[in-house]
């Protein structure tokens, strides 16, 4: 049981200790799951992984994302469409993630979370070999249960900060924080400004150079399985389009200080 092994060997702080050991930039694609249903995002996980994603970041879709852009919007309602719930997204993923390599950080609304049940949902996600959690509608200072019941089931609470995070409160998150930190780039113009900038393989590699330890990319990606005329044609897709993210990673030595 996953939940009671002492050494997890995919842990996302490992992950990051590896890499920039290496001098090299996580690259870590956003997909949602059960967009466009379940079967699809087992086999994407898989794509993602083969294609050198070094975390991979799976939302749990909830009707009120409030905190997310359009496209990923649009993918939660059509994964809700199709009937994901959270009991589908676990079992999903008990038999997937025995077959990648590279850990899986979740990331869900609160309210999915509580209706679970917090004890039940860190047990089950930590037993289905979840590395990490990001649960952006919680504010830092209501994060204490979470964090607690995430530590008893060796799951990684990665915390949010955004540009307006003062820095008092940023030195509090940075130093709670585990796996990594969250720099959310989505406050007012540096909104615009950073989500347009990450939708091409070149926008990736100049955030990494001004020093990001790793790079997230979600809507640019899902938007490959929104505008897909098939679910095989959006794997084809999705292929591609990581591959060629993941390349502009790696084209060049990075020194990051
Ligand atoms: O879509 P972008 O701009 O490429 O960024 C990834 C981001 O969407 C993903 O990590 C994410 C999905 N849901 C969120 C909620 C809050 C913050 C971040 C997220």
């Amino acid at each position: 049981m996953a939940a009671l092994t002492t050494t997890t060997p995919n842990r996302i702080s490992e992950t990051f200790t590896k890499l920039k050991s290496q001098w090299k930039v996580a690259f870590i694609p956003y997909i949602t799951t059960g967009d466009p249903d379940l079967s699809t995002t087992a086999e994407a996980l898989k794509v993602l992984n083969s294609c050198g994603s070094d975390i991979i970041e799976l939302g749990v879709p909830y009707s009120y994302p409030l905190l997310d852009g359009p496209v990923i919007r649009d993918s939660a309602t059509r994964s809700l469409a199709r009937g994901t719930n959270l009991n589908k997204v676990i079992s999903m993923l008990k038999e997937v993630i025995p077959q990648l390599s590279c850990p899986i950080t979740l990331m869900s609304y609160s309210n999915p979370i509580i209706n679970h049940g917090i004890v039940n949902f860190m047990l089950n996600i930590s037993e289905a070999g979840i590395s990490g959690l990001v649960v952006p509608d919680v504010p830092f200072e209501e994060t204490q249960l979470l964090r607690m019941e995430a530590a008893k089931n060796d799951i990684e609470l990665v915390l949010l900060t955004t540009p307006t995070t003062t820095r008092d409160r940023m030195k509090d998150i940075v130093q709670a924080s585990e796996g990594f930190v969250y720099l959310v780039s989505t406050v007012g113009v540096t909104l615009l400004e950073l989500v347009s900038l990450l939708s091409k393989p070149e926008h990736v590699k100049q955030v990494a150079e001004w020093g990001a330890d790793g790079v997230i990319v979600g809507s640019a990606i899902v938007k490959v399985f929104g505008e897909a005329i098939s679910p095989l044609q959006g794997l084809r897709e999705l292929k591609t389009f990581t591959k060629s993210f993941k390349l502009a990673l790696i084209d060049d030595v990075y020194v990051v200080v």
